[in-house]
């Protein structure tokens, strides 16, 4: 039989991210022996405790983090800082202590305060997600053939690096180290600007739709479909993730307002070129995400 990786997980936060991470322990052999839930929201400990995906459930991080040898915060980004700062002083000595924010340099910042010389750090970022929150979402192939990215510290131990590694690799994760600040320009790219135009296009045909009275959002096609899904998703998770990400957000915003900028100046001119080029490159990149299964 394979021995777990961890023999008492604290998952704090068992929304979508969390509530998937304890589906795949219950389903899965060699994550963890003893799983237990802590949650602020007594609403949510219920739920976790009816769906029976925990074997404790609390709302006491301390208590949970004491038992612990991994205590993974699964809580908005925003939180992360008071959630860390509340839950380090319990843990074992040795224990490890990680998080799957979405934005790594401020989360980085906000836990570093509190640690401690005995926990090791090991913040990550599994890319997979869908627009739901809450346990209910969750489900245990989320991060199957997705990205967990790594951004360890230049201090954490390789030990912990490894364990942290082999966990999400049996989550069925794909496995990347990098640094935080690349972290987080690349998901300022690939994840959160396009969050950002989603929000934004739903806003701006909504804003028409009073304008002129007419049925833009009941009529909209296919195109528009698609930015409402990722558009769906939870406003406090994105407010702390735009926030926190500030910096490489806006910076990816100005390249993307140029390029935008550039095809209108190609379609006032009628410039058949440039328009096709770039719907190429479009395709191209649906093709080879489709052939890597990423899509
Ligand atoms: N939703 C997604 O697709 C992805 C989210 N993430 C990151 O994962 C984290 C969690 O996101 P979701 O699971 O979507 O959120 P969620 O909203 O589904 O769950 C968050 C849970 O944290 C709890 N919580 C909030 N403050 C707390 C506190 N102080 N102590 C204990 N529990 C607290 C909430 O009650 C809730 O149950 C965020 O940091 C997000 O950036 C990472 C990858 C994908
Ligand atoms: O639902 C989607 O399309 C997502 O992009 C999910 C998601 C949200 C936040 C992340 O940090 C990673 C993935």
């Amino acid at each position: 039989m394979t021995e777990a990786v961890f023999e008492t997980l604290a998952v704090v936060g068992p929304g979508l991210i969390g509530s998937s991470v304890l589906r795949r322990v219950r389903e899965f052999p060699g994550l963890a022996r003893r799983t237990i839930a802590v949650d602020i929201d007594p609403a949510v400990c219920a739920r976790v405790q009816e769906l029976g995906i925990a074997d404790e459930v609390t709302t006491d991080a301390a208590e949970a983090a004491a038992q612990a040898d991994c205590v993974l915060l699964c809580v908005p980004a925003g939180a992360m800082g008071h959630v860390a700062a509340s839950v380090l002083p319990a843990m074992k000595p040795g224990a490890i202590l990680s998080e799957v924010g979405s934005v790594k340099v401020s989360v980085i910042e906000a836990i570093t305060p509190y640690l401690r010389p005995d926990i090791a750090y090991v913040p990550v970022h599994p890319m997979a997600g869908t627009e739901f929150s809450g346990p209910d979402a969750g489900f245990a192939t989320l991060f199957e053939d997705r990205w967990c990215l790594l951004t360890p510290l230049e201090d954490t131990p390789h030990e912990a690096i490894e364990a942290t590694l082999t966990f999400w690799e049996r989550c069925g994760s794909r496995l990347r180290e990098m640094t935080p600040a690349h972290h987080d320009r690349v998901c300022a790219i690939v994840s959160h600007l396009p969050h950002l135009l989603a929000f934004t296009i739903c806003g701006t045909a909504d804003d028409l739709a009073d304008e002129t009275r007419s049925e833009v959002l009941d009529f909209a096609a296919s195109g528009f479909r698609d930015f409402t899904r990722i558009a769906a998703s939870d406003p406090i998770m994105w407010r702390d993730i735009f926030l926190l990400n500030r910096k490489a957000l806006l910076e990816m915003l100005a390249r993307f307002t140029e390029d935008a900028q550039a095809m209108a100046r190609a379609i006032r001119w009628a410039d058949e070129e440039y328009i096709v080029d770039r719907i190429e490159r479009g395709r191209k990149i649906r093709k080879s995400l489709i052939q890597n299964r990423q899509a």
